[in-house]
Parts: C-alpha cells; sequence; structure tokens
C-alpha cells in the first residue's frame, strides 16, 4: 500500500546554495516518521516546501497519490497537512480555548449570512466547535487553563495547544517542527506520551523534525537521517543508532 504521503527527489535551491538535494521520505499512515540531523541539514527546508511556503526546484510530493507540490500552502493546508513551528505561534491575546476556536473557523459549515442571523444550523456548528475544542483540550490536559490567555501558559501547555490547534482541523497529517525546543524533561516525557496517544489512539500520522535524540529514538516508527541536505541513512531506531555514518555526522557531536 501506498504511504501517505510520498516524497521523491526533492531539491530546494536558494541561489547557490543546494538547501535540500535529493530528498525522498515516506510517511505510512499511523506511524511517526522523524527527520533528523544537524543544524543547518536542510530540515525546515522540507517542511516549508511540503506545506507550500516553499515552491519545490524539483522532484515530486504526493498525498495519498495525489501530486500536491507547487500548491499554495492554503490548497495544502485545506488537503489536511498542518505544521506546528519551532517558535511557538499561537495568538497570545486569546484564550486557550478561543485559539481553538479559529482554528475551526474554515469548518462551520454556515456562511456570513447565518451567522449574523444566528440561525439553528449556525448555533449547532458553533456547539460542535467549542465540543472539539472541550474535546482537545482534555487530550492535551489544559482544560483547566482552558479560559486562560494562551500567553499567559507555561511554555510546555502552550507546545501542548499549538498541538490541539492543528488537531482541531482534523489533519491528514501531522507535521511537528522541534516540539521537544525549549520543554523541560518532565514536559519532554508529556509530549512524547501525547505524541504516543495521538498515534495509538486517534490514528493520527506525525512527521517529527526533533534533536532531542532520546524523544526520537523512543517514540519514531522510521527515521531519515539528512546531512548537508542530502540523505544520509534511513531505517528503524534501532537501525540509526548504530549507523556508523550517521555517528559520524550526528550522533557523534551530541
Ligand atoms: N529562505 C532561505 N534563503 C536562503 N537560504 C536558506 C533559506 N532557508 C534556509 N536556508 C539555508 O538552507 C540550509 C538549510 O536550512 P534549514 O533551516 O532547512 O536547516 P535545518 O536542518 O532545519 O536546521 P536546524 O536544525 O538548525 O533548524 C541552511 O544553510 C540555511 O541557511
Amino acid at each position: 500500500m501506498n504511504a501517505l504521503l510520498e516524497v521523491r527527489d526533492l531539491s530546494m535551491r536558494f541561489g547557490g546554495l543546494l538547501a535540500v538535494d535529493g530528498v525522498s521520505l515516506d510517511v505510512p499512515e499511523r506511524q511517526v516518521v522523524s527527520m533528523i540531523g544537524p543544524n543547518g541539514a536542510g530540515k525546515t527546508t522540507v517542511f516549508n516546501c511540503l506545506t507550500g511556503f516553499y515552491r519545490p526546484s524539483g522532484g515530486s510530493i504526493r498525498l495519498r497519490g495525489t501530486p500536491i507540490h507547487g500548491l499554495p500552502g492554503h490548497r495544502i493546508a485545506r488537503l489536511g497537512v498542518v505544521r506546528t513551528f519551532q517558535n511557538v505561534r499561537l495568538f497570545r491575546e486569546m484564550t486557550a480555548v478561543e485559539n481553538l476556536l479559529v482554528a475551526q473557523h474554515r469548518h462551520l459549515d454556515t456562511g456570513f449570512l447565518a451567522g449574523l442571523l444566528k440561525t439553528p444550523a449556525f448555533r449547532r456548528s458553533e456547539r460542535q466547535a467549542l465540543d472539539c475544542a472541550a474535546e482537545w483540550l482534555e487530550r492535551v490536559d489544559l482544560l483547566d487553563v482552558a479560559n486562560r490567555p494562551a500567553g499567559t501558559l507555561a511554555y510546555g501547555q502552550q507546545r501542548r495547544l499549538e498541538i490541539a490547534r492543528c488537531m482541531v482541523t482534523r489533519p491528514q497529517l501531522l507535521m511537528l517542527d522541534e516540539p521537544a525546543a525549549g520543554l523541560n524533561p518532565r514536559e519532554t516525557e508529556d509530549l512524547k506520551a501525547l505524541i504516543g496517544r495521538l498515534r495509538d489512539e486517534q490514528g493520527v500520522t506525525v512527521l517529527l523534525i526533533e534533536h532531542d535524540m532520546k524523544l526520537v529514538m523512543s517514540i519514531s516508527d522510521h527515521i531519515y537521517v539528512i546531512n548537508q541536505g542530502q540523505p544520509l541513512a534511513d531505517g528503524s531506531p534501532e537501525q540509526i543508532r548504530g549507523h556508523p555514518e550517521v555517528i559520524k555526522a550526528y550522533l557523534g557531536e551530541a
């Protein structure tokens, strides 16, 4: 069976710099697939190509067999490819629950007039959005801070809220860019448990960029290693852990 996401021979050039050069990835459904590599290896550039932020210089990207390379970002997002960023990007003045309601806006299946008139269909739709927000706040353990402004939450809580904000849009593919960055060991453990639950209980497919090797090794079904824009190795955590080239290029540095 084809993977949910298939990337073939992806390249991205910035002037004279080939930041991504011949990267291929398979992300099967209901798996956690990780991309690792030293700083500047090209991981975030791959993410930016996958989400349509950059138009790749070459190669192909397919979601359930449908080519998506070169599509604008909003169309790719509509197809269910959603991401978090290295730096938390929430509406800081809005409460946690409001952040989740805004994210669902496009799913409200009512128009402007229905909103103005507060028709029964509009009220039903609003109710569903609120139920969904509450459900996800509970799943990421933020129900007790639902009405606090997002900017006042602890960093680990903000990271979890970002993931919930992705999840309320019912994504096909959840892409997490260094979700453990800035977290303490306890928060990283919570994050690991959350990603595991997303996959095992919610059937979510995750593509992860992460520098925390303990997290990567314990959560990933498959790992791709990128070095200087090029694929270096891929395999199970056990295969990657013992791979001499990987140890030389990356793990040896840690
Ligand atoms: N918009 C851009 N214009 C020019 N060069 C860029 C651009 N974006 C990234 N690069 C370059 O491409 C290379 C890959 O960067 P990228 O951010 O993808 O690496 P990374 O693996 O995500 O690194 P890190 O782990 O530090 O986040 C770097 O040399 C970077 O300077």
